[in-house]
């Protein structure tokens, strides 16, 4: 089987600005990696790459096996749908929806059945552990809650085989942040997907399998 993600020697420019060089990365099945560095080391510009939304200046990515690489932005997004949940700092539920909808929002803008998705949204819902909170309003959840809804809908396809997340308990107090660590790496061992997680909380990291550091490989 083909790891979740292979990255080798990449390379990350702002016009002749290079910020990272000769960076690699190897993530198993079940293993979450933290990522780590100062502020301004690239972090998010790395995931943007991890994810297809931009392209390294040199290296190689690969997603599950399937190049996000030397292949076109419709090939990148096709990939970023199929196998990559993503999930932010913020939250971002849209507000006229409820939780389950939100859940299966990329689903059902893919045309599935509607109680197709819904059952998919339901199940993740209750793998994060609030599937009660399905027919709920987004505007009153918790921040807490909130993310765990975030995290659903990351998880809600099958297919998916990577989970990108990007300081998703920077608006966390300290327990909620580690409650929703030990559910985030608990979920990546339990589905056997991989996670690269972008953190500057230490106690994010403990909960990982690896750090990796950016500072090493950022050109200042
Ligand atoms: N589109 C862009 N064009 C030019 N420079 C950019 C662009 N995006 C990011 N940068 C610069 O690249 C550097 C790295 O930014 P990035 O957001 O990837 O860092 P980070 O490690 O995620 O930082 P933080 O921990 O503060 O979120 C910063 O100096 C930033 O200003």
């Amino acid at each position: 089987m083909q790891p979740p993600l292979t990255v080798e020697g990449i390379e990350i420019a702002y016009g002749d600005q290079v910020l990272v060089k000769g960076f690699g990365l190897h993530v198993d099945a079940g293993e979450s990696v933290a990522l780590m560095g100062p502020s301004g080391s690239g972090k998010t510009s790395l995931l943007h790459c991890l994810v297809g939304l931009s392209r390294p200046a040199a290296g190689e990515i690969r997603i599950a096996g399937n190049p996000m690489t030397g292949v076109s932005a419709a090939r990148r997004a096709d990939a970023r749908r199929g196998l990559i949940g993503t999930a932010y700092q913020t939250p971002d539920l849209l507000a006229e929806v409820n939780v389950a909808e939100n859940v299966a929002i990329t689903l059902l803008f893919e045309g599935a059945a509607r109680e197709d998705a819904l059952a998919a949204a339901r199940r993740s819902l209750a793998a994060v552990g609030v599937e009660h909170l399905a027919e709920r309003g987004v505007a009153n959840l918790s921040g807490g809650e909130a993310q765990r809804v975030s995290l659903a809908r990351a998880l809600v396809r099958e297919s998916m085989c990577l989970l990108v997340a990007d300081e998703p308990t920077a608006s966390l107090d300290g327990t909620n942040a580690v409650r929703l660590s030990d559910l985030m790496t608990g979920m990546v061992r339990e589905r056997g997907i991989g996670a690269v997680i972008a953190t500057h909380d230490q106690r994010v990291a403990d909960r990982c399998d690896r750090v990796v550091e950016l500072r090493d490989v950022t050109v200042r």
